[in-house]
């Protein structure tokens, strides 16, 4: 967890703390019967004398107990206050944002209006207006804090209405209500209870505020009208403020100040994006230190490495018909540690299967011979236990087909969690917190991670599956064919992804495709395959500007449109 992860937590704390503090005051509230200031003489407030703290004075009441009361007043007030802003502008927000056009126009406009509107005559005209009392107070809180959430809402929904999985629902047929129910509101309900509470502390601000003007209940005592009777009996002048106005000052202090804490803590937790961009940096200089400073210290580039990955006359045949298919013949490949090695080749080349036999996934009766060696780890020669511990490990798959990929009836999070559970203990706080950065990582809100894989559109089933590849912080990926099935538009956002997090990592790549454009995007090097034969490879820019097989040629030909290859690893 990040350091600012860990500071919003221990906010959060000190920050229920004070809440739970104020809380027991007002559950003690009923057990004191507040002290009556407006029934004493009109004179200035006096300091309280040892007789009347003791309560052995004819007043018989204390400050105290007018503050234990007001506790409940202000809690009151602020949290039905918050609920009433809730209501009023999610339900603005939401409408607004769903529908769109002259609904949304209509509504922002109202937004608008309100939110020019100055804030402390309109208080003061409406209070006066409707005689002083919490119900008018709650009245005024309303109608001067809604406007905020919905605007802030309305934001959200658009964004959330814009994704891919909301447009997939819509083409297959999904009313509105089903699309608010699973896509929208649990889009935005972690973002309601921050916005909760700190709608809470504001409206608290502002009954202690209105209080003061005498806009309060005059029954009822709060600390805002602690404050009020402070002031119109001059104890702001003399020695009793000591007495009148510190401890209601302080009280709100504290029950600000929690909601504050709770309120921050509350939104990293719904946002871990705030606390993954913080912690970024940290993460890139120390990949940026284990590849590119430690090349650029030696002096050497990763040629010069020993390779992660080396495979040699690698033959892949597969019974057929009373005969065999050679699927792959006599393959040579070396990954060097940093590096994008892409394998292109047309349907039935022969890619998917050279994935397979590298992550050992093939079985009898297929036929493997040839060596694949992780770091000099002869693949072959590993137990099935071995094997099984180095899977999702040290080595790691990104499918062909994201959406078969993933377990239908497991949500995302319980997903990644047995994927981290596989291979190494952690307590499941540390586990969630790995599940979060890596969501962000991959640009997913941690809320996705309740979704089940039916909620998420393709694209972020891929992002999800390239999560899950990265838990265990493997050495090597085989991405094979990751952007399969998914618009242009979304695949070069993956792409560029997978290379972003490569970069980041320093994680040792194939990337299998029969795109072209796409393997020249990403990859450092590139090998052509063609009826399971390497018959090309070299740096992508090398092999983009002199092809030498005709079959290369063929390829490039059928491009229309090639844009700027990616630089070599080592030119960094
Ligand atoms: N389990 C199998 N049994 C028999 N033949 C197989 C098997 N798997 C693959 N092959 C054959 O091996 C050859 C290479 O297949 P492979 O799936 O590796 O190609 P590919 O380049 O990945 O194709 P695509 O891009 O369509 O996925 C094909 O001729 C295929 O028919």
């Amino acid at each position: 967890m990040s350091g600012k992860s860990n500071r919003a937590a221990a906010l959060g704390k000190i920050g229920m703390g004070l809440i739970a503090l104020v809380v027991l005051l007002a559950l003690i509230g009923p057990l004191a019967v507040p002290y009556d200031a407006k029934e004493r003489s009109g004179g200035p407030l006096e300091a309280p004398s040892a007789a009347h703290w003791l309560g052995t004075n004819d007043i018989g009441q204390d400050i105290l107990a007018e503050l234990v009361s007001g506790a409940r007043v202000s809690l009151t007030v602020g949290i039905v206050g918050a609920v009433c802003v809730m209501l009023i502008g999610a339900a603005i927000g939401i409408v607004a944002g769903y529908f769109g056009g002259w609904i949304d126009a209509l509504m922002m406009r109202l937004v608008d209006v309100m939110m020019t509107l100055p804030f402390l005559p309109l208080m003061i005209v409406i209070g006066v207006f409707l005689k002083p009392s919490i119900a008018t107070q709650i009245m005024i809180i309303s109608l001067v804090m809604w406007a905020k959430v919905a605007r802030e809402l309305r934001s959200q929904i658009m964004s959330l209405r814009s994704r891919g999985s909301v447009q997939a629902a819509r083409s297959m047929g999904a009313t509105n209500g089903y699309i608010m129910r699973r896509h929208v509101l649990p889009g935005v309900f972690p973002l309601l209870i921050p916005q909760f509470v700190q709608g809470v502390n504001a409206a608290i601000m502002m009954e202690s505020s209105l209080s003061f003007l005498g806009l309060g209940d005059p029954l009822a005592k709060s600390w805002g009208s602690m404050l009020f009777y402070a002031n119109a009996r001059s104890a702001f002048l003399t020695e009793a403020w000591l007495w009148w106005v510190l401890p209601p000052g302080i009280c709100i202090i504290i029950v600000v100040l929690g909601c504050t804490f709770v309120g921050y803590w509350l939104e990293e937790k719904a946002n871990p994006r705030l606390s993954a961009y913080a912690a970024a940096p940290a993460r890139k200089k120390r990949a940026d230190r284990t590849l590119y400073a430690r090349l650029s210290e030696r002096g050497m580039d990763n040629r010069a490495e020993a390779p992660v990955l080396t495979v040699e006359r690698l033959q892949v045949t597969f019974p057929k018909d009373g005969g065999i298919v050679r699927a792959v013949k006599d393959f040579n490949l070396i990954v060097r540690p940093g590096e994008i090695v892409g394998i292109v080749g047309e349907s039935g080349s022969g890619k998917t299967t050279i994935g397979a036999a590298i992550m050992q996934l093939l079985k009898p009766p297929a036929r493997v011979e040839g060596s694949i060696r992780l770091k000099g780890l002869d693949l072959a020669e590993l137990s099935a236990e071995q094997l099984r511990r180095l899977r999702g490990n040290r080595i790691a798959l990104i499918p062909q087909a994201a959406m078969n990929a993933l377990n239908p009836v497991l949500n995302i999070r319980m997903q990644m969690l047995e994927a981290i559970k596989l291979h190494r203990p952690m307590k499941p706080a540390e586990a969630n917190r790995r599940i979060d950065e890596l969501l962000a990582e991959v640009g997913l809100s941690a809320h996705w991670g309740a979704a089940f894989p039916h909620e998420l559109s393709g694209g972020m089933k891929q992002r999800v599956i390239i999560a899950m590849a990265l838990l265990n912080e493997p050495e090597f990926i085989v991405a094979d064919e990751p952007t399969t099935g998914l618009d242009v538009k979304v695949q070069v956002e993956i792409v560029r992804l997978l290379e972003r997090l490569q970069r980041q990592y320093g994680i040792a790549m194939i990337f299998i495709s029969h795109d072209l454009p796409l393997v020249m995007r990403i990859a450092d090097r590139m090998i052509i395959l063609n009826g399971g034969e390497a018959v090309e490879q070299g740096a992508t820019a090398e092999l983009r500007k002199y092809p030498n097989h005709p079959y290369t040629r063929k390829l490039l030909e059928a491009v229309p449109q090639i844009g700027p290859a990616r630089e070599p690893a080592t030119t960094v």
